[in-house]
């Protein structure tokens, strides 16, 4: 295994980020995904700053067993002016039970000055007094050099020995930080290996990414010659977030064969990027590398008719050693290529190569052709692609239920908000059915009524839930006489799946992807029409 640190700071740094919030219970959740995807150090936040991250670190010690990762604390060097074994954050460090102390200290000469308000020595004072006292207590210090690379270009000379106070009091590691993020790869290489030559210590990267470089950033860094590496999940941040650990761990092992993890939980990555996600309550980012769901999501049809012959050599790496998967989507830019591959990703094998299967081929792909340029799209439809498959190879859908018609009112009375109320009329299993629903709107008391109206006949109906609902307007130059475009998501509870509908009526859209839901929901559950 290679000595590099993978360091991640998601708990402290990437819960900077505007808009998340972790209760302890999350922190601790996401400690054990962490653990399990095998990062060496896990930054649990800033013990005595707020008593979220104290007591995440008082139950951490009861309640939490990492197997492979060791815990850090956060915290700054003691106040300018007073002592390390009386500063109350310094104290509350060694009270957090923490092994590792990971401390930011001041190496900009103008911040010192500015933000600190006091001189330059002390600054360097405050660093030493507190290495040397955390160390005395037995602690292993990391320091997070704040603002570094500014600072060298300012005055390379105090940056350094802001270092260099660090690393001989005892910081195993100085992690050098592009606070604000601005810094470009080229800039970073040359700083780092200044600074591992002239200091000859431990040098770990902390890179922000507000020039959109944070990856590129940390790997010149490594390349440089630093031996730690810091990182959130999924890039969360401050700003514009925090360098994506994920990524650049899949980088230097896929890409650069170094050992950092083992690969088996390498293939994990995309699993424990997304739970996580669930976690902080942040929808995972589709294009993220490597473990974003469109991160190996083939739309062009040349594209699929390649990778029909290899996959390789469209995809930069097999999407398995990070636990993601290839998709194929399809649009109207498909070709006969993305329509076999796509129906051999749903189980139908079109891919004989007979005539009837090119045949049958041909007619799909004329169908998404034409349905396309009529407003539907289907690569971000799964589900509808998947009955218009069916429809085109049986001929029909299974016949779960027929629609005799349907009819939405909404009435506002005084101060109350405006309440929606639909009447449905649908024969199923031999019955005919008139059943009324309500709702806050006119899609939501239509999906009551039509559920409701088929409970009896279907009652593994009641597992579904509608969770999101986009429209879209297309065409918007003819006013109110434009297209809608709905797109629905519906949960089973375990998987979600997309259907749409495409109509001069928004209601009428929103019914035509609500029965494409609810039919390919009893198609998903196996259920054979009553
Ligand atoms: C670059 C980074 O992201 S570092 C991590 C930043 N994270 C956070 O700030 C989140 C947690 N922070 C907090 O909860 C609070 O800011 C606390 C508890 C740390 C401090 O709160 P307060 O005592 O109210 O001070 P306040 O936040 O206004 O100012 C910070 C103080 O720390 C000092 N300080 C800043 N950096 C350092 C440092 N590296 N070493 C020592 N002191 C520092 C500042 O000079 C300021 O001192 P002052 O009170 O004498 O003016
Ligand atoms: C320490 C830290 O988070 C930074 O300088 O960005």
């Amino acid at each position: 295994m290679s000595d590099l640190h993978v360091y991640d700071t998601t708990l402290r740094d990437g819960a900077q980020q505007e808009g998340l919030n972790l209760s302890v219970t999350d922190k601790l959740a996401i400690a054990l995904h962490l653990d399990e995807l095998g990062v060496g150090f896990i930054e649990g936040g800033w013990p005595g700053a707020n008593p979220k991250d104290t007591e995440f670190f008082r139950r951490a010690q009861s309640e939490l067993t990492l197997r492979n990762a060791t815990l850090a604390a956060f915290g700054a060097t003691r106040r300018a002016g007073g002592r390390a074994d009386s500063d109350p954050l310094v104290r509350a460090l060694l009270d957090s039970g923490a092994s590792v102390v990971t401390l930011v200290a001041k190496s900009h000469g103008g911040h010192v000055e500015r933000a600190l308000r006091t001189t330059l020595a002390e600054n360097l004072e405050m660093i030493r007094d507190t290495v040397t006292f955390l160390r005395g207590e037995g602690r292993r210090v990391f320091v997070d050099a704040e603002h570094f690379f500014d600072g060298y270009r300012t005055d390379r000379a105090y940056a350094l020995e802001a270092v260099r106070a660090a690393a001989e009091s005892g910081a195993e590691v100085v992690a050098l930080c592009d606070t604000n993020g601005g810094m470009l790869p080229n800039e970073i290489a040359d700083m780092v290996g200044d600074v591992v030559g002239a200091t000859g210590a431990r040098i770990g990267i902390h890179c922000h990414n507000d020039t959109g470089c944070a990856v590129a950033n940390s790997m010149a860094a490594i390349d440089a010659g630093a031996t730690h590496v810091q990182g959130t999940i999924n890039g969360y941040g401050e700003r514009t977030g925090n360098a994506n650990l994920v990524t650049i761990v899949a980088n230097l092992q896929i890409k650069q064969k170094r050992d950092l993890i083992e690969p088996h939980r390498l293939a994990e990555a995309t699993r424990i990027s997304h739970a996580i996600s669930e976690i902080t309550n942040v929808a995972p980012y589709s294009r993220q590398p490597y473990t974003g769901s469109s991160a190996f999501a083939h739309k062009a049809g040349l594209h699929a008719s390649a990778i029909k012959v290899d996959p390789d050599l469209y995809q930069h790496t097999d999407p398995k050693a990070v636990g993601n998967d290839m998709r194929m989507l399809v649009s109207d830019m498909a070709g006969r290529a993305s329509i076999e591959l796509k129906s051999r990703e749903l189980g139908f094998d079109l891919d004989s190569g007979s005539e009837e299967d090119k045949a049958k081929v041909a007619r799909v792909l004329a169908t998404v052709k034409d349905l396309e340029l009529r407003g539907y799209t289907f690569d971000a439809a799964d589900a509808s692609f998947e009955l218009l498959l069916r429809r085109e190879l049986d001929g029909k859908l299974p016949d779960f239920f027929d629609v005799e018609s349907w009819r939405v009112i909404t009435d506002s009375r005084g101060e109350q908000d405006a309440l929606s109320e639909a009447t449905v009329k649908v024969s199923a299993a031999g019955k005919r059915v008139v059943q009324t629903g309500e709702g806050n709107g006119p899609v939501n008391a239509l999906d009551h009524a039509l559920r409701q109206a088929l409970a009896s006949a279907y009652p593994e109906l009641a597992d579904l839930e509608l969770v999101d609902y986009k429209v879209r307007i297309l065409d918007t130059e003819h006013g109110t006489d434009a297209i809608t475009r709905v797109l629905i998501e519906t949960s089973d509870g375990s998987t979600t799946w997309s259907t749409i509908g495409v109509a001069a009526n928004i209601l009428e859209a929103s019914w035509d992807a609500l029965l494409e839901s609810v039919t390919y929901g009893l198609i998903r559950a196996g259920v054979a029409p009553r």
